[in-house]
């Protein structure tokens, strides 16, 4: 498979006062319609990372973030956080992210809420939009606003939202967590599928090792490095070759 995303030597640093928090991630690297497992304890910096991933947050100065798109030579991101509507725009092309309670904008139906990273990006596609709710047992509530759906159901057309736009990664940050075991297990198996139709990578993190091994080819931990500074911990991306190893 060809890399679509590498990352190498990449940290962010949060200062609050005199608390601290640093993310190191060494090495990362993404193939196109790969799907990656991230888990550790809570704190050790999971939403953290999927927002470096996902171009939401910029990473400190130096390191690399380089994308390797299909059709055009390599660049690294790193420098371009000087230019934020770039950034932007990348981020609304390349990227899905399905958050852990759905996200939907109440003021739209749920298709009219799937619809909308076509209308972002100027790519409608009715066809994939209807595909995406129907492959997702929606089609007898798509003319529904969110208020109206169940919180499994908002899950799921969070889902949808996320590939409507085909983007090459999407990057879904605990999208179980408000489910029950048994609709978190079906929610997996739709983004999953549908990722692979879109011919979308996924990123997924979660606390439940037993769906990340079911899912995810390759998985990855955060850990806390024992040594750090009093007030001061330092996170660091892990490969891990069984994600049951993780806490
Ligand atoms: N402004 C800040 N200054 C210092 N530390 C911060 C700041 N914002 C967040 N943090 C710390 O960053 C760390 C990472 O938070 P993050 O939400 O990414 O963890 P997580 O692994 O996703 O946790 P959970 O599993 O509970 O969702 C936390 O320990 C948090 O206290």
């Amino acid at each position: 498979m060809a890399e679509a995303l590498v990352i190498r030597d990449l940290g962010v640093s949060l200062a609050d006062g005199d608390r601290g928090f640093a993310l190191r991630v060494p090495e990362l690297s993404i193939a196109a319609g790969e799907t990656v497992g991230l888990t550790g304890p809570s704190g050790t910096g999971k939403t953290l990372l999927l927002e470096l991933l996902g171009l939401l947050r910029a990473p400190d100065p130096g390191g690399v973030y380089r994308l390797c798109p299909r059709d055009a030579p390599e660049r690294d991101l790193t420098a371009l956080w000087t230019r934020r509507g770039r950034i932007a725009r990348l981020r609304g092309r390349l990227f899905g992210f399905v958050p852990q309670t759905g996200g939907l904008l109440p003021f739209l139906t749920l298709s009219e809420n799937v619809a909308l990273p076509q209308r972002i990006c100027g790519r409608p596609d009715p066809g994939l939009v209807s595909d995406l709710i129907d492959r997702l047992g929606l089609g007898p509530v798509a003319g529904l606003r969110p208020e109206r759906l169940s919180i499994g159901q908002r899950q799921r057309a969070a889902i949808a939202r996320a590939l409507a736009h085909r983007p090459r990664f999407v990057i879904a940050d605990e999208p179980t967590a408000a489910l029950d075991p048994e609709n978190a297990a079906e929610a997996m198996t739709l983004l999953f599928e549908a990722a692979g139709r879109t011919g979308s990578a996924v990123i997924v993190s979660s606390h439940d090792l037993d769906l990340l091994g079911r899912f995810a080819l390759t998985r990855y931990r955060l850990a806390l490095d024992p040594d750090h500074a009093p007030g001061r911990p330092v996170s660091r991306l892990i490969a891990a070759e069984d994600g049951r190893e993780a806490a």
